[in-house]
């Protein structure tokens, strides 16, 4: 999309370490966005490792896999630290479901760009009461490029950033998809959250 041009050479001989954050709502294209950075570091003859939360198993028990079903193998990790145990050799290291984790992603990832790899996260910045989604605001912060992607609004049309909860649960975390939650503009969302 926009990420590569803008940090040139990806080439991982050339390349300085760095973090690269895709955040946005619910079927905002966060996870199809990363699969397509993934597979082209795949294509360039990286190598490349790919993580998601033990916990979203969602669609698939190993797989990354997006709202129109693009999939890429992952590694299931219950911690932020397994995936210090687990990167390796690689150049380039990809996690999705990033807001799943604990506040240790955020020394796991600035550990491994000073290590030298291009590390990429993709996650929601806010959870379904329109409130930062932690550790993602700690990520936004400390990564040198960030992308935020929209979905459409499916009361309105026009661009999404919130994903509304059609349920009363109150729970932070709460696993689901279109049967439980919708994308939602700003107007539309508080419209309905009063
Ligand atoms: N309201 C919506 N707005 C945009 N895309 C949607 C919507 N509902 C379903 N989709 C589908 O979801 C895909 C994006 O899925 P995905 O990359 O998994 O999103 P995310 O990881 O941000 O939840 C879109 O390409 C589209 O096919
Ligand atoms: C808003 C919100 C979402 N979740 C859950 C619902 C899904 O299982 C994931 C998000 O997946 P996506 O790839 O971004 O579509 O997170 C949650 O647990 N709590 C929330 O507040
Ligand atoms: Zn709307």
């Amino acid at each position: 999309m926009f990420i590569e041009p803008l940090i040139g050479n990806n080439h991982p001989k050339s390349q300085k370490g760095h973090i690269e954050v895709i955040c946005g709502s619910m079927f905002s294209g966060k996870t199809e966005e990363l699969i397509r950075r993934l597979n082209r570091a795949l294509i360039a003859k990286q190598r490349v490792e790919i993580f998601k939360p033990a916990v979203d198993t969602r669609y698939h028990t190993y797989n990354v896999v997006s709202h129109n079903e693009n999939e890429i193998r992952s590694t299931p990790v219950n911690f932020a630290d397994d995936i210090m145990l687990l990167a390796g050799d690689c150049d380039v290291i990809g996690i999705d479901e990033v807001q799943f984790f604990d506040q240790q992603i955020v020394s796991v990832a600035n550990k491994l760009a000073s290590l030298g790899k291009r590390v990429i996260l993709a996650g929601l910045d806010m959870d379904f009461e329109g409130q930062p989604f932690e550790p993602m605001p700690q990520l936004l912060a400390i990564a040198e490029y960030v992308t935020k992607v929209h979905a459409i609004c499916m009361k309105c049309g026009d661009l999404a950033s919130y994903s509304f909860r059609l349920s009363g649960e109150k729970r932070k975390v709460m696993l689901g998809e279109k049967d439980a939650y919708e994308a939602r503009c700003r107007k539309c969302f508080y419209e309905e959250k009063k």
